[in-house]
């Protein structure tokens, strides 16, 4: 069977990424499977276990690393996040084409890894929009939604390290871009 496409999705938090891939996984032709990631924040009220994380203490998030088990981590504004290396090859090796929803410097560490991943940076149409989408989202509290924004900033100074750069300015529109980017890569 030929091999997935792996497919890396980044962005500043509150761009959309979420909510763009959520109308892409509607979309059946494009075979796409989702990497849960592990993480050491502390889960949304909206958030399941095992769905949109695998919630973890420091503690075993580390023990993740140094067992190697992991395709790449980073930490951003204060917490751990990474990639089960297990599940990728799994899902890549069954066809599937997995779409990594990450940020910038694990993004770096696939691309070094994998150079024939596809990659995608979504911008926002402005700073004022994607400030007023992450106080929009109402999960962070005032000082990390600063955080989060200073980040933004500096992520997207890297956007020409990715394939692609995708403006989320309609979520449709949006999907409608990346998967015709997905097809033309298949
Ligand atoms: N390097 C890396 N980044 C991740 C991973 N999972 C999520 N992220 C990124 O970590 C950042 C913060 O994620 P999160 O706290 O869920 O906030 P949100 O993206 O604003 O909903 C986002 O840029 C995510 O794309 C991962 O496994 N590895
Ligand atoms: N194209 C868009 N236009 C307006 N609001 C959007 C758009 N895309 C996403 N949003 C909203 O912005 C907020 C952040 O989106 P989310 O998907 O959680 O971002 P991310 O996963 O990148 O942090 C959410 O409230 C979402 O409904």
């Amino acid at each position: 069977m030929k091999k997935g496409l792996l497919i890396i999705l980044s962005g500043p938090s509150g761009v959309g990424k979420g909510t763009v891939r959520q109308e892409l996984f509607k979309d059946e032709s494009l075979n796409l499977a989702y990497s849960i990631s592990m993480t050491t924040r502390k889960p949304r009220p909206t958030e399941k276990e095992g769905i949109d994380y695998f919630f973890v203490s420091e503690e075993e998030f580390k023990e993740k690393i140094e067992k190697g088990e992991l395709l790449e981590y980073a930490q951003f504004v204060g917490n751990y996040y990474g990639t089960p290396q297990f599940y990728v090859d799994q899902l890549l090796s069954e066809g599937k084409n997995v779409v990594l929803e990450i940020e910038v410097q694990g993004a770096l560490q696939v691309m070094a890894k994998c150079p024939h991943a596809l990659t995608i940076f979504l911008v926002p149409p402005s700073l004022e929009e994607l400030e007023r989408r992450i106080r929009g989202r109402r999960t962070e509290e005032e000082s990390i939604v600063q955080e989060r924004l200073a980040k933004a900033r500096k992520e997207i100074a890297t956007k020409d390290e990715y394939k692609y750069v995708v403006e989320n300015d309609d979520v449709v529109a949006a999907k409608e871009k990346i998967a015709k980017i997905i097809k033309e890569n298949l």
